[in-house]
């Protein structure tokens, strides 16, 4: 029979793990995103269960791919996430079980060596959505005893749980967000962010003095490509054009679906000369490169009007000064 002050000493150390456990559930449920929240849960539970480390496992494809988008490049991905393949996953956990581990050969193949640096014993915990394995939680410490295999395994499993709800919750939240702010056909923004992002840069103007412009951008003969080609070329088009635009520009700046084959692009700190220069860029660069379509090269050109924020300027007036810059371009240029 276990001795009374055993039963004791376990039910206080059961106590203090659901505690710290309710602590971080309490602090995750306030995180606006799903990128938040894994970034503050792995930050919690590293440092209050005094981990050696701790990583995310994240299955590839993953289903939140779409919405962590460049996310999954960022910095805090390199450093705390790897991909792996489902069947990986799987493999950890055949049974949808944590998984404890202190013969760390056996897990060497799945896991790159870089994630088990100083570590004796493992746990993997699996996360689930709409009830598919999608990520493990791998935690590693110094102690070989601390992830013994012979232990039980209910609060972590209760830990998989309570995450992966809260990041399910947090996920609807995103999908929410980006269908209110992003324009489905090409991705990038929609006009709505737009215009919040124009008044902050108006706000920042006002404040710290720094100008910056706007490029009103349209695709040329755009109504000849749905006319000759169809919808769903045109379709394309808008598609590529957003994808390069956005990769043209810089990270602090923006680029938006204005309307129709109108594009918007936002160039933080930058003069008129400066935004002049961007423009050239962009026209320049879709003149060199059609866009590949049926095994042909389509002829996709923009134009772009350019005006620098003024003191005293509010966003309708600014909007309007670049689209009538647009509008002189467009009408110097030969109507074929
Ligand atoms: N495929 C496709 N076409 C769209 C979409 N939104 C708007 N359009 C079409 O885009 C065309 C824009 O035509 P215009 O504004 O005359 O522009 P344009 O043909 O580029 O003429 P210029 O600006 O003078 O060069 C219209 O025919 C719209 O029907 C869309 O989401 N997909």
């Amino acid at each position: 029979m276990p001795d009374l002050q055993q039963l004791i000493e376990n039910s206080r150390i059961n106590e203090s793990i659901a505690n710290k456990l309710f602590e971080i559930e309490t602090e995750i449920l306030s995180c606006q995103s799903s990128h938040e929240l894994l970034q503050r849960l792995l930050e919690l539970i590293k440092e209050k269960f005094n981990l050696t480390g701790i990583s995310l496992l994240l299955a590839e494809p993953t289903p939140i791919s779409y919405l962590l988008g460049a996310k999954l490049q960022s910095d805090w991905h390199r450093e705390n996430s790897r991909p792996v393949s489902v069947e990986v996953l799987q493999k950890f956990h055949p049974d949808n079980k944590p998984l404890l581990c202190n013969e760390l050969a056996s897990l060497q193949p799945a896991l790159p060596g870089s994630l088990l640096t100083g570590a004796q014993s493992v746990a993997l915990i699996p996360l689930r959505l709409e009830n598919k394995l999608f990520a493990s939680l791998l935690f590693t410490d110094s102690d070989k005893d601390r992830f013994h295999p012979g232990l039980g395994t209910l609060h972590l499993e209760q830990l998989g749980v309570k995450a992966s709800l809260c990041l399910s919750n947090a996920l609807i939240r995103d999908q929410l967000e980006y269908m209110a702010h992003y324009d489905r056909l090409t991705g990038v923004a929609n006009r709505r962010l737009m215009e919040r992002t124009i008044s902050e840069e108006l706000v920042r103007q006002k404040r710290y003095g720094v100008p910056f412009s706007l490029l009103f951008i349209d695709c040329n003969k755009f109504k000849k490509i749905n006319d000759n080609y169809g919808h769903d070329c045109g379709d394309k088009v808008l598609a590529y054009v957003a994808d390069q635009l956005s990769q043209l520009i810089r990270e602090n700046d923006h680029c938006f679906r204005y309307a129709g084959d109108e594009f918007v692009i936002t160039l933080a700190g930058q003069s008129y000369s400066e935004a002049r220069a961007v423009a050239s860029r962009l026209m320049a660069f879709f003149q060199k490169h059609p866009m590949p379509y049926q095994g042909e090269k389509l002829a996709v050109t923009i134009s772009c009007g350019v005006a620098q924020s003024q003191v005293g300027q509010n966003m309708d007036e600014l909007l309007k000064a670049a689209d009538q810059d647009l509008y002189r371009l467009k009408a110097a240029q030969p109507t074929s």
